[in-house]
Order: structure tokens, then sequence, then C-alpha cells
């Protein structure tokens, strides 16, 4: 039987999906597997850094008071007391006109308030001492790296929700967090629906295709931070569809199902939805590709019915369960960010949902240019492979034309945005 749907608004649509409460977990992991997860607390300065005042320079830690007269031809003598290289205190005492040879990241001397440069100094024997002379006048803390002056105790230094990149590794080892608290990577289960499909090595039969749903969401789905559990292909068929379905959710976090959201006669997921008792959020958007999308609410768990169609099923990810993942990752900017961009192609298509328009972003001349990275249709899969974006183009009755401003999402950004709609 024929139903007909009434299509929401997008921002509408994400909006009843984010309205439902998901958490995010945190667990401890090892330093060494956490490069790539998002922090699932502040991170905090747990001490100063460095925690003592040391050299930057290779040189002579000395009391800058001592060099007050040095200049080009009043060359000030100092007696060289101690000698120590990164790691080393010295245990002297220095006095007036002495020193302490000292080189990059050691402690400084007590006493010693600046380092005179290898290259500013003369050293030389004299009745069996060590003696160098500078012509240089230094100020206090000339030449010193402060105590704090990286960071901070007690300085929240990255937010939770941030993904771990080179540089926060290194600040975590700086802090001596062997263990790291991350998000736990949410589980998203995952089918592929469709009588027609084949397994990737399986050769091609009349009427049959190779089932590239479930590598595309698979992988779009590592990339926004969570992990798969991929329950394989099922076919049009009711029961066993309503079945696999309803034992795959108690196992996941969410659940995606690719395919069977239309109207069609083996179009399952509608009713499978209904026999569940689930919540229907929406089913149908106004938007293009992934009009057909339909979300749902079960047991305190999201079940995403993308669409068939690979383009539509990309975007329906990307627009839809991006979002949940991210915040379960504790992420204060869930969503794809979002800028402007100037189109370099006509696009004179016209159509009364807003299309998300796969495309290739890129930079010049300092502007962000946009223009699509294949044929817009939603069954095309070649589009996707060039797709760095979605150029969202509002719906109506007129087209876009080359130098037309429009908005893009950015697909492989890593800040996001708060509310794009
Ligand atoms: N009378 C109407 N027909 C259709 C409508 C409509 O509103 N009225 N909507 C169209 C739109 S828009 C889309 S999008 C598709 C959505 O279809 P379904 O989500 O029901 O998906 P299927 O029917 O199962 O498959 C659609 C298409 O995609 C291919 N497919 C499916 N799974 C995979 C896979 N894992 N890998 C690669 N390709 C896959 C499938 O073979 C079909 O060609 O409905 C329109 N029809
Ligand atoms: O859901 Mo269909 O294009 O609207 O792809
Ligand atoms: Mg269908």
């Amino acid at each position: 039987m024929f139903e007909f749907r009434k299509p929401i608004p997008i921002g509408e649509a994400v909006s009843r999906i984010m309205a439902n409460e998901v958490n995010g977990k945190t667990e401890y992991i090892s330093i060494n597997e956490s490069n790539g997860r998002f922090l699932s607390e502040d991170l905090l300065a747990t001490e100063d850094v460095p925690h003592f005042d040391r050299a930057p320079y290779d040189g002579f830690a000395v009391r800058s008071i001592d060099t007050a007269l040095a200049n080009r031809d009043n060359p000030i003598e100092f007696e060289v007391i101690d000698h120590i290289g990164a790691g080393a205190v010295s245990n002297k005492t220095v006095g007036p006109f002495q020193a302490v040879r000292i080189m990059t990241g050691a402690q400084m001397p007590e006493n010693c308030d600046a380092v005179v440069m290898l290259e500013l100094a003369q050293d030389f024997e004299r009745d069996g001492k060590t003696f160098m002379s500078t012509k240089r006048m230094h100020k206090p803390g000339d030449n010193v790296s402060r105590r704090g002056e990286d960071a901070k105790k007690g300085e929240v230094l990255v937010n939770k929700g941030t993904k771990i990149n080179p540089g926060i590794q290194a600040m975590l080892a700086t802090f001596g967090y062997a263990k790291v608290p991350v998000a736990k990577k949410p589980r998203v289960g995952l089918f592929a629906t469709g009588t027609e499909l084949l397994g990737v090595d399986e050769p091609l039969e009349p009427g049959k295709i190779r089932n590239s749903n479930s590598y595309m969401i698979s992988a779009q789905t590592e990339r926004v931070g969570a992990e798969v559990e991929y329950f394989g292909t099922l076919p049009d068929d009711f029961d066993t569809c309503f079945e696999a379905v309803k034992a795959a959710i108690e196992k996941v976090d969410m659940l995606i199902t690719t395919g069977g959201v239309s109207v069609g006669d083996f179009d399952y997921l509608p009713e499978i939805y209904a026999k569940l008792g689930a919540e229907v959020l929406f089913n149908k958007v106004s938007m293009r590709p992934g009009s057909v999308t339909t979300v749902a609410h079960y047991n305190g768990k999201i079940l995403f019915g993308l669409s068939g169609n690979p383009s539509a099923c990309y975007v329906g990810f990307e627009l839809f369960a991006r979002p949940v993942i991210r915040k379960m990752l504790f992420s204060p900017k869930p969503h794809l960010r979002k800028e402007q961009a100037v189109l370099t192609v006509d696009f004179p298509k016209a159509n009364p949902f807003t299309r998300f328009v796969r495309s290739s972003l890129s930079f010049s001349n300092g502007k962000i240019v946009v223009a699509p990275s294949g044929l817009d249709k939603s069954n095309i899969v070649m589009s996707l492979a060039g797709a760095n974006s979605l150029a969202i183009l509002p719906g109506g009755t007129r087209g876009f034309k080359a130098g037309d401003e429009v908005e893009v999402l950015l697909l492989e950004d890593h800040e996001g945005s708060e509310w794009p709609w």
C-alpha cells in the first residue's frame, strides 16, 4: 500500500535526532594507543612546565649583575667553577664573577639568572683554573627558560572532546599521562539490505550488483571516530530482516541499515520499525539526496534507516549519524563544519529540495572554491571518491552560477560546528 510522506526541513530532522539523550562513556587507554582518539576529560597541566628554570642555550650560567660593565672594550672575566649537561644539577654556590659551564636543558644553578651563549664567550686557562670572558652585558633572565613558561600547573590545555593529535601526544607524555581518559568508541551496528547484493569477491550476475554501501559506511563511521559491528547483508525478506534487526539492536549503541526505506514493495524498514514499536522521528526530509532517510528511536537507541542509493546513503550518514557519534565522543561541536565557498561552475538544475552536492573543495588565491566532484544523482558512486565536502544548494526555482557564494560542509575536518542550520 502506497503511503504519502510529508517531508520535514533538514534542520528539524537533525533537531529531532539530537533531542534524544545519548551519553558518551570514558575508558582509560595506554598513551601508545591514544592518537586519534577523543579526550573524555579536559586536559590539565599537572605541573609547571618546565618545572625548573633551565638553560635554553649551551653557554655559561652567570649572575647578570656581574656583566653590568661588560662592553666591547671591557671584557669581564669569570672563573668557571662547574660544568653540567642536561639532566645534571650543579651543587656549587656561584659567587661574584664565577660561572658554570652549562648545556641546553640543564637546570640553572642557584644564584644564576642569565646565560652567556658559547658564541659570546671566550674560554681560557690560567694558573690551572678555567676562565671565560664576555664583552656582552646581560640583563636578569637573559637566555633563561623560566619555570612554567610553557604551562602553568592547573591550566586547562585542551578541552574534552578534542581529537588527540601528535601535539597532544607530546603534552600527554610531558605530564605523565601513561593512561589517557578517552571516549569509548561508540559501537555502530550495520546491515546492508537488498536481495540484489553480491559480495565483493563474487562475480557479477544479471540484475545483481556488488554491495558497496557497507564498506562506505564502515569507513565513514571510522572516520568520525566510532567502531563498526558489521552484521552482513540481508535479503529483502520481512521476517529475516525483522529478526536480524531486533537481535542486533541489543548488541550495539546505534544501528544503521542501508536500503529498504522508500515506498517500494520490498522496502521493509518502515514496517520493521512499526512492528518493533520504535518511535519514527521522521521518514521524509526535504533534501536531495537522502529524502527517504528514516530515523527511529527504540529502547534508548537510534536506528538510522539510510537510503540504499549510495550517494543518498553517504549524505544521510554525515548529516544524521555523524553528530550522534560525535556527541558520544564528547564533542561540543558535533556537526559538520560549515564554511562559505565560491562555486566555480554553473549548477543549473533547480530543485524544490535543498541539495547536498558531493563536492571537491580547494583553495585558490586565498579563497575557498568548490565544484561538484561528479554526477549529482543519488544512485551515483563515482562522485564520492573526490568528495571532501558537501555544497549546500538551497531548494527553490533557480539554479546556481559560477561565482555564486554557497555554504559548504567539510567532511574531513575535526573541529565541527555547533549547530549548522
Ligand atoms: N515511487 C518512489 N520511488 C522511489 C522514491 C520515492 O519517493 N517514490 N524515492 C527514491 C529515492 S529518492 C531513493 S534514494 C530510493 C531509496 O531507496 P531505498 O532506500 O528503499 O533503497 P533500495 O530500494 O533498497 O535501493 C535503492 C538503490 O540502491 C541500491 N543499493 C541498495 N543497497 C546497496 C548497497 N549496499 N550497495 C550498493 N547499492 C545499493 C539498490 O540496488 C537500488 O538501486 O528510492 C527511490 N524510489
Ligand atoms: O533519497 Mo533519494 O535522492 O532523495 O536519494
Ligand atoms: Mg527501495
